[in-house]
Parts: C-alpha cells; structure tokens; sequence
C-alpha cells in the first residue's frame, strides 16, 4: 500500500524562464520528502480572453516581455509555506488550498500561472511517486484513447503578420488507424504545402504555432491550397483529412461588428460566411466563430451549424465550468476548448471536461500560442480520454514536443491503445 505520509510536499521551487516567444513565464519544482519531484511550466496567449484567470506579470497590466519575478516570489513566500506537510497525492486539497490564499474569482492575488505551475508539478511529483506514467496517474486503466490531432498548418491573425483575419486553418488528419499513421500523414501534408507555396513564391515562413504565414487573399484560398495539399500528399480530403478552422472572432469584434478585411459584418453575416464555408470545404469544426460575450449570436450559429459540425467556444467558455454552464443551459456551441492557464489549475481543468462529457459536448484539449517543451497537454488529452488536441504545426519543437509524447504514449500503451479517428469522431461530415 502507499504510505501517503511519505508523499508530503517537503519544498516548492520556482524560477522565471523563457516561453516559446521568448517572453517570460513561470517554472515550478515541487519536492516530496521521499526525494522524488515533480516539474511544470506554463504556457501563455496571445489571442487571450476577456473572461480568463489573470495571469499575473510585472507592471501590472499584461505586456509581452513583461517578467513575472511576482508570480514566482508568490510561489515561494506564499504557496510554498502553506502546500509544504500536505500530501501530492491530494491535488483537490493543493488546488483549493491555493484558491483559498488567492480568494479572488480571477486569481489575480497569487496569479493563475503561479498556482497552474504549482498545481501541475504536485500532480507529477505524485504520477513519478507511484511509479505511474502521469496519464495512467490522471486517467486510470480507460487512459488509453490517443486524441485526433487538430494540426495549425496555416497562421493568420493575431498569431501572424499576414493578411489573414481568421487565426487558424487546421487539417485533421482523423481517416487514420493509429496517431502515429495520422501524424504521418499530418506532416506529409504540411511538406506538400510548403512545396505548392514555394512553387507559387508566397512565404514559407511561420507564425507563433509553426504553420506558415503567406498572404493569400481570402479564407477560400486557404481552403483551396489545404484542399490541393491533401490531394497532392495522397489522401481524400474529408474522408482521411478534414479541415477546422479557429476564426478568434473576438480579435476583429469591433464595436458589435466583425471586422474582416474591409467588411463589417453583423452576426448573421459572419454565420452566414462560416455556412458558405461548411457548404463548400469539408470542414468539421469551427472554434470561435463569433466573439466571447456575442451570447445571442452564438445561439443562432448553433441553431444553424451546430448538428452539422463542432462548434467549439475557446474566448467563449474560457475552460470555465460557469460559462460552459451557461452555454450549456442557453444551447450554445457543442465543443469547448480546454486550456489549462485559462482556468489555472488542473482540478478546475478536470471539472470542465467532465461537465462537457455530461451534456454530451466534446473537448478539445489545447495548447497556447506561448508554449514551453513542457508536454502536460499530451498525457492530459490520453487521460480525458478527450479525443482531440490542438497543439499546432511542424515546424517548431514546442508543439512537436506534444506529439512525440503521444508517440511515446501509444507506444507504451501497445495494443490496448485506440485512436479517436477510429471511434469515428469526425464521420458524419463524410
Ligand atoms: O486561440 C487559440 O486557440 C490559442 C491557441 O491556438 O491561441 P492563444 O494561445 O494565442 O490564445
Ligand atoms: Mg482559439
């Protein structure tokens, strides 16, 4: 049996180090009197929502390049001194331990990206102390379902210095058996992609995700080439790869209008150009198609699209279990993006996932424009048995980080490994 006592948190280390923007973000260490520790480090957003945990930077209001040399002394002289006898072991305990000290609904007092540091090291301090792949320790023996990866091939938006308004064009490589054939395939595509852009001299270089950046005129265009890539690599788009959009409304919502490119459109306009697209592009999911707090027209762009594709609300829901309620009760989305630093702990992360599972909405596990080589998300989407992440292209390590864990992971897994495309997540748009 585990003697618990031993799992007691015996000292909490923390240091300020450099995100894949090279900005600053916070590291945490958590030790356990036995010796073994466990570590984590937060990410951060770019395209970041009005309802989000604050995370807390030097100066005050959020500025990239901003330290965060508070967030990490609030670790050490306020965190630690109270984790430090409790046991790792009992993450709702830490987590709420935390939530308490802070006493704000934003943790604006201790900062979310110091208590999600803390929170996630504790979490694999007690994984490395049970001798448990950390998600085998989150998800139990049903930890065994590796997600459909949702690839960021193109970059727009705040993400990027082109022309493209919508942040994100993703292929979906679900028509796979096993992640390691979509991964595969993923990147045979992106290769292809990159070849038809040279071809036609539009830039090959790469936004914050590592997808590529050109300027190309308009989101059919996108479309078009993603289209045109997919064939040229081999496969069938919508029946192998399928394609998802993230449009970050929120980033061009401007005085209750869209605004794109010289467009203003309304609500209706902007679901009736998201329809256009579903009508004419094999697309299975839209995240953010409207902006945070456009409730009213949310309902109408699930009343319209919502039994057709995934509509998933990221500036939406914030990976707040109030807001997804909220969406929930009124019939808004089916889909929510989850982001550990949205909610900033991994309690709070596992509530949100487990209301969405009982009102039959899915999610998608994600990463941050900001990421780290730290791979949490990986094992988090296996634990969840979510069945999809979101972890960009692959161009650039951060994100390839996650996709070599789920390698090693399916890996480890052997045959009682089962790949999401096969439970046929994404079928009935084919
Ligand atoms: O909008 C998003 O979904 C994310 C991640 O892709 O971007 P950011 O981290 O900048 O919010
Ligand atoms: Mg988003």
């Amino acid at each position: 049996m585990i003697d618990s006592l031993k799992l007691v948190i015996d000292t909490i280390i923390a240091r300020e180090v450099l995100d894949s923007r090279g900005n600053p973000t916070v590291e945490a260490e958590v030790l356990l009197g036995t010796g073994i520790s466990g570590r984590a480090i937060v990410p951060s957003g770019a395209s970041t929502g009005a309802h989000e945990a604050h995370e807390l930077r030097d100066g005050g209001t959020k500025y990239f390049g901003r330290g965060v040399t508070k967030a990490v002394a609030n670790i050490e002289t306020r965190i630690a001194p109270a984790l430090c006898g409790l046991s790792a072991l009992d993450q709702m305990n830490i987590d709420s331990a935390m939530a308490k000290i802070d006493n704000t609904d934003d943790k604006s007092s201790l900062g979310a990206n110091a208590i999600l540091a803390v929170s996630l090291a504790t979490a694999r301090a007690a994984a490395n102390s049970v001798g448990l792949p950390l998600y085998r320790y989150l998800g139990g023996p049903m930890a065994n379902l590796l997600p459909v990866p949702l690839m960021n091939v193109i970059n727009g938006g705040a993400h990027a210095s082109n022309n493209l308004d919508f942040q994100e064009f993703m292929i979906v490589p679900h028509g796979a058996q096993t992640f390691r054939e979509a991964l595969q395939m993923g990147a045979e595509v992106f290769h292809t992609l990159k070849d038809i852009l040279t071809s036609r001299t539009l830039s090959t270089s790469v936004g914050d995700e590592g997808g590529f950046a050109p300027n190309l005129n308009s989101n059919d265009e996108v479309a078009k080439i993603l289209i045109e890539s997919i064939e040229k690599a081999g496969y069938t788009p919508g029946t192998q790869i399928a394609l998802a959009l993230d449009v970050a409304s929120t980033e061009f919502y401007k005085d209750n209008h869209y605004c794109v490119g010289k467009e203003k459109y309304s609500s209706f306009d902007m679901i009736t150009q998201l329809e256009n697209l579903v009508k004419n592009y094999p697309i299975v999911s839209i995240e953010d198609g409207l902006a945070e707090d456009d409730w009213e027209g949310w309902k109408l762009l699930t009343n319209r699209l919502g039994k057709e594709i995934q509509l998933v609300g990221d500036d939406l829901f914030v990976t707040n279990s109030k807001r997804l309620l909220k969406g929930i009760r009124e019939g808004v989305a089916n889909s929510i993006l989850i982001k550990v630093n949205q909610i900033g702990s991994l309690t709070e992360t596992l509530d949100a996932i487990e209301l969405a599972n009982r009102a039959s909405y899915s999610s998608v596990i994600s990463h941050r424009s900001g990421e780290t080589e730290d791979t949490i998300i990986a094992d988090l989407a296996v634990a969840s048995r979510a069945g999809q992440i979101k972890t960009g292209s692959l161009s650039r390590s951060e994100r390839i980080a996650k996709y070599n864990q789920l390698l090693r992971i399916e890996d480890e897994l052997g045959n009682q490994a089962r790949y999401a495309g096969t439970t046929g997540l994404f079928n009935f748009r084919v």
